[in-house]
C-alpha cells in the first residue's frame, strides 16, 4: 500500500473516531481526542491505554467490560490481549468477528492493522447509509454522530396495548442509530443485556416487578443500551398504571426507575441538542466555504473569460501587425521577411495551443463546477431534510412532553380523590409527600427539559433562516452557473470563431511564405548574378590595377627620367649662367660700344630733330598762318573750327606717333602664340617661358643640353590668351602713320596651322569682334579719311599678292602678263 493510501485510510479512520466520540466529550473520561490531521504518533499515543477505543465501543453500544466477561472464549482474548481497556477492547472486538491487532502496535509497531480495525469497525456500524442517502466519509461520520431521527414502522415500536403510536428515533432509542437490527441484537446479545429482555414487561406490572429486576433495569447498561422508545415506553407504561389503578402513592423504587429512565431520556436529548449546535457552525462553515468556492470558480470564470478576450484582441492584435509587417516587408530583405514570418506562424500556433488548452481546461472546469453544484445541491436537500426532521423530532418531543404532564395532572388529580375517601396512615402520608416532592422535582425537571426545547427550537429557526438564506444564495449561485454557462456557450462560440480566423490567417500566411519563398528565390538569382556580375567586375578591377600598376611605374621610370633631365637642365641652366655672365661682359662691352654709337646716332638725331624742328616751325608758321586764315573763314562762316581742332589734335597725335615710330625702329617682329585647339595635348606645349620685354624660351625635348633650350627675343610676345583687338592695338599707330604718308608693311609668317590668316583676317564668318588685323586697318584707315574729309582728301588703293614658290602673282589682275611680277605700270600705279 502506498503511504497517500495508508495516511488516507489513517485520516478516514480518524475523523471517524472524532465524529464518534466528538458528543460526549472525548473518550467520555476526558481523554483527548486525536487531531483531525493525526500522524501514526498522533494516533498511537491518542489510542495507547485503550480508553478511547472503549468509549468508542460504548458509543456504539457495546460495553467492553461486560463484552469482556462473557464466554471463555472472550475472556481467552482478553487474557492473551492483555488487561485493560486495550484488551477488553480486542477481545470485543473479536467476538464480533473483525480484524484485531496486537497490544505491541499501539506501542511500537505499525498502526495500519489499528486503522484497520477501526474502519472494520466502522463499516460493521455504518454499513447503511442514513434514509438511503450516501455521504462524502466526513460528512457521514458527522450524520451518524448526530444520530438523525428515522421515522420506522416497526411493530415493536408499539406497545402491546395498542396506544398511540410514539414514532421512533433512532438516535434516541439507540446511541449509534445507524446500527441496524441485526448489528444491534449482535451487541446486545453479547453483552447479554436485551433490552428487551430487561425492559419490555411481558405480563403484570412495573409496579409488581421485583426490586431486583428494577436494580438491574436501573443499571447504567441497560439504560444506555435501551432505545429511548422503549424508555419512553416505560415511562408511559408506568404513568397509564398509575392512571389505571388510581393508587395515591408510588412505590419507590419505580419512582428511581422513573426518575432513572427520565434522566437518561433529557441526557439524550441535551446530547441531540448539542450535537444540534454542533452541526449548525459546521453548517454555516459549509455554505460558507461554498460561497468561498462559488466566488473563486466566479473569479475563474471571469479570468478565463478575460484570457479570451485578451487572446482575441490579441490575434486580431496580431492579424493587423503581421498585415503591417507584410505591407512594410517591401523594404526588408526576403530571408529576414521568411525568417518574420516563421517566427510570427510559430507565435500564432503557440497562442492557439494555449487557447484550445484553455477551452479545455474551461470545459473540465465547467463540468467539476456542474458536477459540485450538484452534488451541493443534494446536500443541501439532505440538510434541508434532516432539518424538517428535527423539527418534527423536536414537535414528537413537545408532544410527549404534554402527554407526560397530562398523565401526571391525572396522577395528582386521583392523589386528591383517593385522600378524600381513605384516611390515610402517617407513614402513606409520609411516602406520598416524598413522592409529590419527587414529581414536582421531576416536573421542574421536565420544565427544564421544556425550556431546552425552546432553545432548540429557536435555534431551529434560526438555523431554519440560516437554511432559507443558503437557498437563496444556493439559488443565485445557480443563475450565476447557468450566466456562466451562457458566457461559455458564447465562449465557445468566440473561439470557434478565432480558430476560423486562425485558419484563414494561417492560409493567407502560408500563401505568403509561398510568395515570399518565390520573392526569395528570385532574389536569390538576382543576388548570384549580381554576384558573379561583381566578380566579374571585381577581375575587370584587378587587370585595372595591374595596368595602373604598370602606368604607375612606367609614370615613375619617366618621372626618374624627367627628374635626371630636370637635373641636367639645372646643370644646362647654371653653364647657361655662367655663359651669360660671360656674354653679359660681353655684352656690357657691346653696350658700352653701343652707347658710343647710339651718342653719336643721337647727335645725328639732334640734328634731325633740329630739321625736324625748323620744319615744325615752318610748320608752325604755315599753322599760324592757316589758323588765322581759318579764323577768318571761321568768322566768315563759324562753321569749321571744331574740325580745324580735331584736325590739329591729329596732327599733333600723329607727329608723337612718327616719332614714337622713328625710335622703335623700322622693323618690328610680334610673336602671336596660338592656343592649343580642341583635340590637341594640352601637355605637350614647347613655350617655357614668355618674358614681358618679348623674352620667349621655347624647350627642345629631343636635343639636350644647351640645345634642348631656345632663347627668342621680339619687340612683343602675345600670348594665347590675346585677343584681336589687342594685336591690332599694338600695330595701329603704324597703320595710322600711312595717312602722314609713311610707307607701312605688314605680314604674318609661320609654319602650316599656326593662325596666320586667323590673325590677318580673323576665323571664317567672323564678327566684329573677331576681326582680323586687315579689317580693322581698312576700317580705321577709312574712318580716319571719312573724319578728314573736309579737310584732307585720301585716295585708297587695293593691290593683292601672292608669294609663292619665291614667284609674285597679282591676285586682283586680269590678264596673265598683269599677274606675274613686275607687274604692270598700270597696276602699280
Ligand atoms: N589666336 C587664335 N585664336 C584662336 N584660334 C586660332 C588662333 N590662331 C589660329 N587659330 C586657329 O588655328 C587654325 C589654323 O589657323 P590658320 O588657318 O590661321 O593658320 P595658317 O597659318 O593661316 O595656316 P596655313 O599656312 O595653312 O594657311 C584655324 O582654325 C584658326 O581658327
Amino acid at each position: 500500500m502506498s503511504s497517500a493510501a495508508a495516511d488516507r485510510r489513517r485520516a478516514e479512520a480518524v475523523a471517524w473516531l472524532r465524529a464518534l466520540l466528538r458528543g460526549c466529550g472525548g473518550g467520555g473520561g476526558g481523554q483527548p481526542l486525536p487531531p483531525p490531521h493525526a500522524s501514526e504518533d498522533d494516533l498511537r499515543a491518542a489510542l495507547a491505554d485503550g480508553a478511547l477505543l472503549c468509549a468508542a465501543l460504548r458509543r456504539l453500544g457495546c460495553d467492553p467490560a461486560a463484552a469482556s466477561n462473557e464466554g471463555t472464549g472472550s475472556a481467552a482474548a482478553a487474557a492473551a490481549a492483555g488487561e485493560g481497556d486495550v484488551g477488553r477492547f480486542l477481545a470485543a472486538v473479536e467476538r464480533m468477528g473483525l480484524p484485531g491487532f496486537s497490544p505491541s502496535d499501539l506501542d511500537t509497531g505499525p498502526v495500519s492493522s489499528v486503522v484497520t480495525c477501526l474502519l472494520a469497525l466502522r463499516d460493521q456500524f455504518v454499513s447503511h447509509d442514513v434514509g438511503g442517502l450516501s455521504c462524502s466519509l466526513p460528512e457521514k461520520v458527522m450524520m451518524q454522530s448526530m444520530e438523525f431521527p428515522r421515522k420506522e414502522n416497526d411493530p415493536g415500536t408499539q406497545n402491546s396495548e395498542g396506544r398511540r403510536k410514539i414514532p421512533k428515533n433512532p438516535a434516541m432509542s439507540e446511541p449509534s442509530s445507524p446500527l441496524s437490527q441485526t448489528t444491534l441484537s449482535s451487541i446486545s446479545r453479547h453483552a447479554g443485556h436485551s433490552f428487551h429482555d430487561v425492559f419490555q414487561l411481558r405480563q403484570g406490572r412495573y409496579s409488581d416487578l421485583p426490586s431486583s429486576k428494577i436494580s438491574e433495569m436501573m443499571k447504567s447498561t441497560s439504560l444506555d443500551n435501551a432505545p429511548t422508545q422503549s424508555l419512553l415506553s416505560v415511562v408511559n407504561v408506568i404513568l397509564d398504571e398509575l392512571v389505571e389503578t388510581k393508587i395515591g402513592e408510588i412505590p419507590y423504587h419505580l419512582a428511581c426507575l422513573l426518575r432513572k429512565v427520565i434522566l437518561e431520556i433529557e441526557r439524550r436529548i441535551s446530547t441531540q441538542a448539542e450535537h444540534i449546535r454542533n452541526i449548525i457552525p459546521v453548517v454555516i462553515v459549509a455554505c460558507m466555504q461554498q460561497n468561498n468556492l462559488m466566488k473563486a470558480r466566479e473569479e475563474k470564470y471571469k479570468s478565463r473569460i478575460r484570457v479570451l478576450e485578451a487572446l482575441a484582441s490579441g490575434t486580431s492584435d496580431q492579424t493587423h501587425v503581421n498585415s503591417n509587417a507584410t505591407n512594410g516587408k517591401a523594404h526588408v530583405s526576403p530571408d529576414h521577411a521568411v525568417h518574420q514570418m516563421k517566427m510570427e506562424k510559430d507565435k500564432t500556433e503557440d497562442k492557439k495551443r494555449l487557447a484550445e488548452k484553455d477551452v479545455v481546461l474551461l470545459v473540465k472546469d465547467k463540468e467539476e463546477d456542474v458536477t459540485r453544484l450538484t452534488k451541493d445541491k443534494e446536500d443541501m436537500a439532505k440538510l434541508l431534510k434532516d432539518k424538517e426532521d428535527i423539527i418534527r423530532l423536536m414537535k414528537e418531543k413537545e408532544e410527549m412532553v404534554w402527554m407526560m404532564r397530562e398523565k401526571e395532572n391525572m396522577v395528582s388529580l386521583n392523589n386528591g380523590r383517593v385522600e378524600d375517601k381513605h384516611q390515610l396512615t402517617d407513614k402513606d402520608v409520609a411516602n406520598s409527600a416524598k413522592y409529590r416532592n419527587e414529581i414536582i422535582k421531576l416536573m421542574k425537571e421536565k420544565e427544564d427539559s421544556n425550556d431546552t426545547i425552546m432553545k432548540l427550537n429557536i435555534e431551529l429557526e434560526a438555523m431554519k433562516s440560516s437554511y432559507e438564506g443558503t437557498r437563496i444564495l444556493l439559488d443565485s449561485k445557480k443563475k450565476e452557473v447557468l450566466q456562466l454557462l451562457m458566457d461559455k456557450e458564447s465562449i465557445e462560440y468566440i473561439v470557434s470563431q478565432l480558430k476560423q480566423e486562425l485558419a484563414i490567417e494561417r492560409s493567407s500566411h502560408q500563401t505568403h511564405i509561398q510568395e515570399l519563398d518565390t520573392r526569395a528565390f528570385q532574389a536569390n538569382n538576382k543576388l548570384e548574378q549580381r554576384i558573379k556580375e561583381m566578380e566579374l567586375m571585381l577581375e575587370d578591377s584587378k587587370t585595372r590595377v595591374r595596368d595602373l600598376e604598370e602606368l604607375l611605374e612606367s609614370r615613375s621610370q619617366t618621372w626618374e627620367q624627367k627628374e635626371i633631365r630636370l637635373n641636367q637642365f639645372i646643370g644646362l641652366q647654371i653653364q647657361n649662367i655662367q655663359d651669360l655672365r660671360l656674354s653679359s661682359v660681353s655684352i656690357r662691352h657691346e653696350i658700352l660700344h653701343c652707347q658710343k654709337r647710339w651718342s653719336e646716332e643721337i647727335c645725328d638725331l639732334g640734328q634731325s630733330l633740329k630739321v625736324l624742328t625748323n620744319a615744325a616751325e615752318n610748320y608752325h608758321a604755315t599753322l599760324e598762318e592757316n589758323r588765322k586764315l581759318f579764323n577768318e573763314v571761321q568768322e566768315l562762316k563759324g562753321c569749321k573750327a571744331n574740325s580745324i581742332a580735331h584736325l590739329y589734335a591729329d596732327i599733333l597725335k600723329y607727329q608723337l606717333l612718327i616719332l614714337y615710330a622713328y625710335l622703335s625702329g623700322n622693323i618690328r617682329v610680334h610673336c602671336r602664340i596660338r592656343p592649343f585647339l580642341p583635340g590637341e595635348d594640352q601637355t605637350s606645349t614647347t613655350i617655357e617661358y614668355v618674358g614681358d620685354n618679348g623674352e620667349l624660351i621655347l624647350a627642345n625635348p629631343a636635343k639636350r643640353g644647351k640645345e634642348g633650350h631656345k632663347l627668342f627675343k621680339f619687340n612683343k610676345v602675345l600670348g594665347p590668351s590675346a585677343s584681336q583687338d589687342e594685336v591690332f592695338k599694338e600695330i595701329q599707330p603704324l597703320i595710322r602713320s600711312v595717312l602722314d604718308g609713311y610707307n607701312v608693311c605688314i605680314f604674318a609668317y609661320g609654319q602650316t596651322g599656326s593662325g596666320k590668316t586667323y590673325t590677318m583676317t580673323g576665323p571664317e564668318n567672323a564678327t566684329e569682334k573677331d576681326w582680323g588685323v586687315n579689317y580693322r586697318a581698312l576700317n580705321d584707315l577709312f574712318h580716319i579719311s571719312r573724319s578728314r574729309r573736309d579737310t584732307v582728301m585720301y585716295k585708297v588703293s587695293v593691290q593683292m599678292i601672292e608669294i609663292y614658290n619665291e614667284q609674285i602673282h597679282d591676285l586682283l589682275g586680269n590678264s596673265g602678263s598683269e599677274k606675274k611680277y613686275p607687274f604692270g605700270s598700270q597696276a602699280l600705279k
